[in-house]
């Protein structure tokens, strides 16, 4: 368990300031990782996934490049590369300012990088798929806890995107966060607008959030 949480909030008791000071805290840990590190983390992370039935019984699946010492999904993509499983990658969303499309992906898509210089496919329509249709989206985080709660890198992107989810209860994707198991706090303190997690999965384990 990551002791952040705790003594961060301490000196800053206000939401906003208590996530900023989580999220800048959680992001120097992640990118401290070194590259065997992260290759272990992505090698359990795959195993783990393995384990997950929805997961597994997913054929549209959103996905990311990591980014900011990111758990890498890119070992389970390979290991799950199916001629029926297909992947997908966020896109700063062209029109819709503030949200994110899923754009299908593959060896050949085209890429380019976005505004923060994450590499993301070039908007096409023709393979874009609405986050609605998605079975299972995988998200990058920065700090998650055991509730379902989850910190992201401050843009709300995904909280924007998946908003819709809390008037479909049942028709919507599994929304399974992505971390390492370092990434973990007590609890995070939450806002309105903070989609919860079905799910957490890390390189140690796989934690459920509101079920
Ligand atoms: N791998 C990955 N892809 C993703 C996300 C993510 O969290 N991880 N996103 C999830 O939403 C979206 C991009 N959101 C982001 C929001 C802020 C920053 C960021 O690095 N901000 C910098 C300064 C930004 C700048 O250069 O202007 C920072 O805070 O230091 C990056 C991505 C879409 N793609
Ligand atoms: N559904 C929404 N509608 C409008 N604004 C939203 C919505 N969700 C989040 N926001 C805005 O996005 C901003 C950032 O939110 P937050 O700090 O929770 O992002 P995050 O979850 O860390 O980021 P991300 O989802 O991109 O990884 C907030 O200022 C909030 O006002």
């Amino acid at each position: 368990m990551n002791d952040a949480f705790q003594s961060l909030t301490s000196l800053a008791p206000d939401t906003a300031d208590g996530r900023k000071a989580i999220r800048k805290d959680l992001r120097k840990q992640r990118r401290s990782l070194n590259t065997q590190q992260q290759r272990d983390a992505a090698i359990h992370l795959a195993s783990m996934l393995r384990q997950h039935p929805r997961v597994m019984q997913a054929r549209h699946l959103a996905v990311y490049l990591p980014n900011d010492g990111e758990i890498d999904p890119g070992l389970f993509m390979a290991q799950t590369r199916r001629r029926n499983v297909h992947f997908y990658l966020p896109v700063l969303h062209p029109i819709h300012d503030g949200q994110l499309a899923f754009c299908r992906f593959d060896e050949d898509t085209p890429m380019r990088p976005n505004r923060f210089g994450i590499a993301e496919p070039v908007f096409h329509s023709r393979r874009i798929r609405p986050a609605w249709a998605m079975d299972v989206v995988l998200m990058p985080l920065v700090g998650f806890d055991d509730q379902g709660g989850r910190l992201g890198m401050g843009g709300g992107f995904y909280d924007r995107t998946f908003a819709f989810t809390r008037l479909r209860p049942r028709l919507r994707p599994a929304l399974i966060g992505l971390a390492h198991d370092l990434q973990r706090v007590r609890r995070l303190p939450i806002e309105d607008w903070d989609v919860p997690l079905d799910a957490v999965v890390t390189d140690r384990a796989i934690y459920r959030g509101r079920g």
